[in-house]
């Protein structure tokens, strides 16, 4: 019984894997842009916003063509971002008999996972029937869009709806040039070839503590010189104290309130003139590599945009409306290119509900529950307002606080550096804003995602079950602690 079923599915199995002949796979495989036939949906950029978008064009019956420019699908998240960014560095390359670090065996990791992903992206673009034109596309008109192909030549692809998903790039500070060896964007600072001793951050947001924390870990001495007065301003004041705190613990230094005017790369490494964000006495400091991560820009520019009367806000944004239409018919724009928050899954929650408005449906994206998340370790998470903004909001409110400290799991790990903190509306205890800063604080978030997207109360999260011993009760823990007491405090 069991060989003849054995036997079936091998058979099965040589059917699935047979080949189409050559030729008649590569007429399969031709692109509607080569045929000149017009599709439904055609999406500039094939990061997480418009290779999702085109994905779910496809599954919803439209015909669908992506252009990507790089070569290579996924966008900066994927192959510049955030999976490089978190994927190798942490587990892999760190010998520890003899705590050496193989700086190329965790590069070689990354580029592994990086293409193995990409290809996946491929290869459901193939299963959904998603064309796939690799090339720099150029809107011509509100339904062309030219694309100068990566292999060579042009072609014309031709769309009754076009999505802009162009996403965005590294924004530059004036008189610092990256040359992505001693001056590095995000992209050279994934790239290095040697541990540098001595690294200075330009900006203390997302990709600054998150790449400092890499380097830190593997050795580097890392300055982080920050504009404002605290670092990462979006983040709540009093989870933002803590963080601080810990990664000063790290051996982490900052330089607040301060500003870069002018770097010198004469030398072997650099010398960074600062000075206090209002102005007074310069110092000099030196590093062998300096990541410069204040901020990035959406990259709209020179594709065709102004050519066809698109309208952007100042800063580069592409402006829709709630229906992700631009003010020219048929014309959207999705993901890093717009305002809002510039993430991954916002990207995704953009072209999904882009190309729903396109197919007659409707599309929903909730802009006041997209969590955000600092990959460091301990990991801070939060979705919501922050305790600032709800003060500021003046709504009354109340505020539940737990220790990581009181909490058995993180104990029994001994990493219990950290908190969570939950604000309630005081008049019907609906949750306003979650900020967790824990180990895992990723995964934990979601709970609160859900909580706030169904308007739950801080009530509903204490009375609901949580699995003992886990991180996740320090949540309920506050979520009692919000509208009563905790128990284990
Ligand atoms: C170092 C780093 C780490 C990050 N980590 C995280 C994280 O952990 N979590 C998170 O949520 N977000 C993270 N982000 C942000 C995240 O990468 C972006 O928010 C996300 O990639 C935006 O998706 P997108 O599709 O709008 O744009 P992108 O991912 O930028 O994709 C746009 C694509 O369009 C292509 N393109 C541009 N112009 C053209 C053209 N004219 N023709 C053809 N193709 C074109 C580009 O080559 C690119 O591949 C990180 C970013 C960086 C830099
Ligand atoms: N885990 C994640 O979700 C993740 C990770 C990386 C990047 N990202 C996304 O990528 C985007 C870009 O990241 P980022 O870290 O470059 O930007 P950011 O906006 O997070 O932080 C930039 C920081 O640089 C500071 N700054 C600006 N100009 C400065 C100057 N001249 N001198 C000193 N400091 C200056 C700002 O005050 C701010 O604190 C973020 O908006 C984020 O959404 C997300």
């Amino acid at each position: 019984m069991a060989m003849a079923s054995l036997a079936r599915r091998r058979a099965a199995e040589a059917v699935l894997l047979r080949r189409p002949h050559a030729a008649a796979w590569a007429s399969a495989c031709r692109g509607y842009a080569a045929s000149g036939e017009e599709s439904d949906v055609v999406v500039i950029g094939g990061g997480p916003g418009g290779y999702v978008a085109a994905i779910k064009a496809a599954q919803l019956g439209l015909k669908t063509t992506c252009i990507e420019k790089r070569g290579a699908l996924g966008g900066t998240c994927l192959n510049v971002g955030c999976i490089p960014s978190k994927s190798s560095f942490a587990h892999h390359g760190v010998k520890f008999s003899n705590l050496e670090v193989d700086l190329p065996a965790m590069m070689a990791q990354k580029d592994k996972a990086v293409s193995g992903l990409t290809k996946g992206i491929e290869g459901l673009f193939k299963k959904n029937k998603v064309e796939y034109v690799k090339g720099f596309g150029k809107l011509v008109s509100p339904s062309e869009v030219s694309v100068d192909l990566v292999d060579g030549g042009s072609t014309i692809v031709k769309g009754k709806n076009i999505i802009v998903a162009t996403g965005s790039d590294v924004k530059s500070l004036p008189g610092v040039t990256i040359d992505e060896k001693k001056i590095v964007s995000s992209t050279g600072a994934l790239a290095l070839t040697e541990i540098p001793k001595k690294l200075v951050v330009i900006g203390a947001g997302y990709i600054g503590l998150e790449m400092g924390s890499v380097w830190n870990r593997l050795g580097s001495e890392v300055t982080v010189v920050e504009f404002a007065p605290d670092i990462v301003p979006s983040m709540d004041g009093e989870i933002r104290k803590q963080f601080q705190r810990m990664l000063e613990k790290q051996k982490f230094k900052f330089m607040l309130k301060t500003k870069v005017v002018g770097v010198d790369t004469s030398g072997s490494g650099v010398k960074l003139t600062v000075e206090p964000a209002a102005g007074g006495e310069q110092t000099v400091i030196e590093a062998d590599v300096v990541l410069v991560s204040a901020g990035r820009v959406p990259y709209t520019a020179g594709i065709g945009l102004d050519a066809i009367g698109v309208e952007t806000d100042k800063g580069g944004r592409v402006l829709v409306d709630n229906r992700f239409m631009t003010n020219v018919k048929g014309v959207y724009a999705i993901g890093d290119a717009i305002p809002g928050p510039m993430l991954a899954h916002k990207a995704e929650e953009d072209g999904v509900a882009c190309v729903e408005f396109i197919a007659g449906k409707e599309g929903h994206v909730d802009y006041d529950t997209v969590p955000g998340v600092v990959y460091t370790h301990p990991e801070v998470a939060s979705v919501g307002k922050t305790e600032e903004q709800v003060k500021a909001s003046g709504v009354a409110y109340q505020v539940g606080k737990f220790p990581l400290l009181a909490n058995s799991r993180a104990k029994a790990i001994d990493d219990a550096e950290g908190m969570v903190k939950v604000i309630s509306e005081k008049e019907t205890d609906r949750i306003l804003g979650v900020h967790i800063m824990s180990p895992g604080a990723g995964e934990i978030i979601h709970e609160a995602v859900l909580a706030l997207q169904y308007g739950a109360s801080s009530e509903d999260i204490a009375r609901t079950c949580h699995a003992h011993p886990t991180v996740s009760e320090a949540l309920k823990e506050a979520c009692m602690n919000t509208y009563d007491k905790a128990i284990h405090m």
